[in-house]
């Protein structure tokens, strides 16, 4: 069989996880830039030896901590997810030794046998979120796909969203009437119905 893409998705609160970055270079910038421009309110520090004036700049505006100092093990405790982002391979692997040890969520940039996630291009409209993974086999593509989404999904996605939530709160009756209600509302949104899934 072909392969196929197996990672699960999901939408994680990163405002009520702690997560650290480490490494404040041109990677570690990118990395806080795309969590920070999806997730404004993550709680995040950085660690590194040295920050970039850009990733200085957008900590600030961010109210995110920088920690300048090399890595130790230490920075790892109360952590629940951990980003390695460092031009030092080996310290790198390191930082994923330590978070297996201590079972954290660790994405170690550019290095995908190392990673318990990705990171993927991201679509933001209002409340609608779509997120987009090549299975770690063309990044550009999946900033691609996000720039050809961020064009084609109106903005006014959102206002579908909003109105839709105002009413699911005024339908009254049981569970499967509020499903029924809200789909027929919705069936002229797609063309063809494949089945109800
Ligand atoms: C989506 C995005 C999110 C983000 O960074 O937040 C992201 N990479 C982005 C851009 C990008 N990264 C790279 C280029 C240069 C061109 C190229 O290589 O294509 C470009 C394009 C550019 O910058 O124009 C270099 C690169 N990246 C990885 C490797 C290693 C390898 O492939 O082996 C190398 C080669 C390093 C080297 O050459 O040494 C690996 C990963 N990069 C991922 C995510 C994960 C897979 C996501 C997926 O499943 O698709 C994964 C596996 C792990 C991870 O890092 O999470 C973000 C776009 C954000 C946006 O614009 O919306
Ligand atoms: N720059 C790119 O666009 C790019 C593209 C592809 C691959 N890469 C690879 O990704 C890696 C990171 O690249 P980069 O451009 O971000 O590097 P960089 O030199 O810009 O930044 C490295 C960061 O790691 C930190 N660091 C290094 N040792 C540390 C330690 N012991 N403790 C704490 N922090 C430490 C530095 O302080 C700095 O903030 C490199 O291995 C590079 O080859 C980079």
């Amino acid at each position: 069989m072909k392969e196929r893409n197996e990672l699960y998705p999901v939408f994680l609160k990163v405002s009520k996880l702690n997560i650290l970055v480490v490494g404040g270079g041109n990677v570690g910038h990118e990395k806080l830039h795309f969590l920070l421009k999806s997730s404004p309110n993550a709680n995040v520090e950085v660690v590194a030896k040295w920050f970039l004036p850009e990733t200085e700049e957008l900590a600030l505006k961010h109210g995110v901590k920088l920690t300048k100092s090399r890595y130790k093990r230490k920075f790892l405790k109360k952590r629940h997810v951990v980003i390695a982002a460092t031009n030092d391979a080996k310290l790198n692997k390191r930082v994923h030794r330590h978070a297996k040890k201590r079972y954290l969520l660790a994405n170690i940039a550019d290095t995908p046998e190392l990673c318990d996630f990705y990171m993927g291009g991201i679509v933001n409209k209002g409340h609608v979120k779509i997120a987009i993974s090549t299975n770690g086999k063309s990044p550009t593509t999946a900033k691609r796909l996000r720039q050809f989404f961020e064009e084609v999904i109106p903005e006014n996605v959102n206002e579908m969203v909003e109105n839709l939530n105002e009413y699911r709160k005024t339908i009254k009756g049981d569970f499967e009437a509020k499903v029924n209600q809200l789909n027929s509302l919705t069936e002229s949104l797609i063309e063809k119905k494949e089945k109800d899934d």
